[in-house]
């Protein structure tokens, strides 16, 4: 896999380090409280499961499992929910975990499913924003990484559902995807 990827963006240890980081701002923001932790699968997968074991407050979590890149570097622009929620969010404070924040499509759609749900509030935390993709204008409350415009994977990032096994984050190599 080393070989399909140009250059390691973000390594490791800096993933790790800026996880304990958020953690510890939203173990603070949500001191009090017990939110409900919605992992946005796939891509979000790993990323939920580090972060939530830095966040020292009583929690809830559940899955969502939503999709529009398919086997492409670019959104289709249909956003498509796969697996939704199995608890009501109604009334409750809920945090949303991306991956990454690229043309801002999938999460514009999801608060709009949320809030028209009677959550009492949403917040978002994505562990990558892509400003350089956006189509739709909105920005994360949390946010780990700004990275430039061009496709990254691992870390649960995929191209064509390869590469989500990656460790670290990777820039992918343009033949890989151009052939
Ligand atoms: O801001 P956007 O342009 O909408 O891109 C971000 C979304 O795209 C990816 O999901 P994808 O649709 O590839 O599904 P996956 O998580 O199963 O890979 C990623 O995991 C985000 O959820
Ligand atoms: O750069 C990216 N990599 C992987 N999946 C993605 N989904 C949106 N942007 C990306
Ligand atoms: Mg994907």
């Amino acid at each position: 896999m080393r070989n399909d990827i140009e250059e390691v963006l973000i390594s490791e240890e800096e993933i790790q380090q800026k996880i304990l980081e958020l953690g510890a701002k939203l173990s603070d923001d949500y001191k009090g409280r017990n939110p409900l932790v919605i992992c946005v699968l796939k891509g979000a997968f790993v990323f939920m499961a580090d972060l939530v074991k830095r966040i020292d407050v009583p929690l809830e979590i559940d899955f969502m499992a939503v999709s529009s890149y398919g086997a492409s570097t670019k959104s289709s622009g249909v956003v498509k929910i796969i697996k939704d929620l199995d608890v009501s969010v109604e009334g409750r404070d809920v945090l949303i975990v991306e991956d990454i924040i690229d043309s801002g499509l999938t999460l514009s759609y999801l608060m709009e499913v949320l809030r028209g749900r009677s959550a009492s509030s949403v917040r978002v935390v994505t562990l990558f924003d892509k400003p350089a993709g956006r189509t739709v204008d909105l920005e994360a409350d949390y946010t780990g990484f700004v990275i430039p415009d061009a496709f990254i994977v691992g870390y649960g990032l995929d191209y064509a559902e390869k590469y989500r096994n990656l460790p670290y984050i990777g820039i992918l190599k343009p033949a890989i995807y151009s052939n």
